[in-house]
């Protein structure tokens, strides 16, 4: 049931590409920008002229391609998206490059089209910068120095020869950073109730899963998730109620900040229970797989622990 919308169409006319102009970005005219949005300026949208990066058709398509897959971008309508696209440029780093070095300025979000990178963080009571994880294709960082106006908290390093598209921080602001922030302003506090997330430190991962949710509405006794069904979404209560059905009878409930229908996800099975609203209004905020993967995956283990409570009824 993921109701994501991806609105790319791939008889858009060549002429609106053909149409595109470089405009070269001047490093020093970028950081003058930052300071001015540090004082609110920079914030009207009547000012803004996106910047359009001339490349071949191939890699438009590519970036395009790409974008469909990250969440970041795909609440965007089709023309925000265009803008982004239009934006963004190819840039490249060979095995051992530094991409981003944490504490520094940075003016570009990175989506990861190949290879590899690992994002390592330095904490002040560690000597050594820790391993965080790898960045695989598809994914994305560098998105926190543009949301929050902050030097870079984190290193990325190429661990493969790799291809990015970077977006700038001007872009970035204009089309995406609104949607971004108000989620994950939305969800910051309901992040830190629930209950799979709590064991987590870190808070990135939080309001990383804010990108990934969407919410959806279900009346009363409205199915949620059908038994027998192969659907790898997990839901999390945002409000209301859900009971787990199985033929018919009911076996579990969950409330707000209760996950539910992770059974196929990671086992591979299909939904041996029906999840079934039982309030007026229940509001959940569902994780595609895909999501899945970049968010909750880090409390994996703690996902497959929690399936014990099911054994008796698959
Ligand atoms: N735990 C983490 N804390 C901060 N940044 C992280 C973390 N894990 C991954 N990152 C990424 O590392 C990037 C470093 O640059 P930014 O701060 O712009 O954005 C950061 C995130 O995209």
């Amino acid at each position: 049931m993921d109701k994501r919308k991806n609105s790319f169409s791939s008889d858009e006319s060549d002429d609106e590409v053909q149409e595109i102009e470089v405009r070269k970005v001047n490093k020093q005219i970028q950081r003058v920008s930052v300071s001015a949005e540090a004082y609110g300026l920079f914030n009207k949208r009547e000012n803004f002229q996106p910047r359009v990066i001339a490349k071949p058709q191939e890699t438009v398509e590519n970036i395009k391609k790409r974008l469909q897959g990250v969440f970041m971008f795909s609440a965007l309508e089709e023309n925000e998206r265009n803008i982004v696209v239009n934006a963004m440029e190819e840039v490249r780093f060979k095995a051992g490059d530094q991409v981003i070095n944490q504490g520094e300025e940075g003016n570009l979000l990175y989506v990861v089209e190949s290879g590899e990178l690992d994002c390592f963080k330095k904490y002040f009571d560690k000597p050594e910068p820790t391993y965080l994880k790898t960045y695989q294709p598809g994914e994305y960082f560098g998105e926190l120095a543009l949301l929050y106006n902050a030097p870079r908290a984190a290193s990325i390093k190429a661990k493969t020869d790799v291809v990015l598209y970077g977006l700038d921080r001007e872009t970035f602001n204009h089309i995406v950073k609104d949607a971004s922030m108000k989620r994950r302003a939305l969800y910051e506090d309901f992040f830190k109730t629930f209950e799979l997330l709590k064991t987590i430190d870190d808070p990135y991962e939080k309001t990383k899963l804010a990108d990934a949710v969407e919410v959806h509405d279900f009346q009363k006794n409205e199915v949620i998730v059908q038994q027998g069904s192969n659907n790898t979404n997990i839901y999390i209560v945002y409000q209301g109620e859900v009971v787990a059905k199985q033929n018919d009878k009911e076996l579990f409930k969950y409330e707000s900040g209760h996950y539910f229908g992770e059974i196929p996800v990671l086992t591979q099975k299909p939904q041996p229970f029906s999840f079934v609203s039982n309030a007026e209004k229940t509001s959940v905020l569902i994780v595609g797989e895909r999501d899945y993967r970049n968010t909750l995956v880090v409390v994996e283990d703690k996902l497959k622990k929690g399936l014990e409570k099911y054994s008796a009824f698959q």
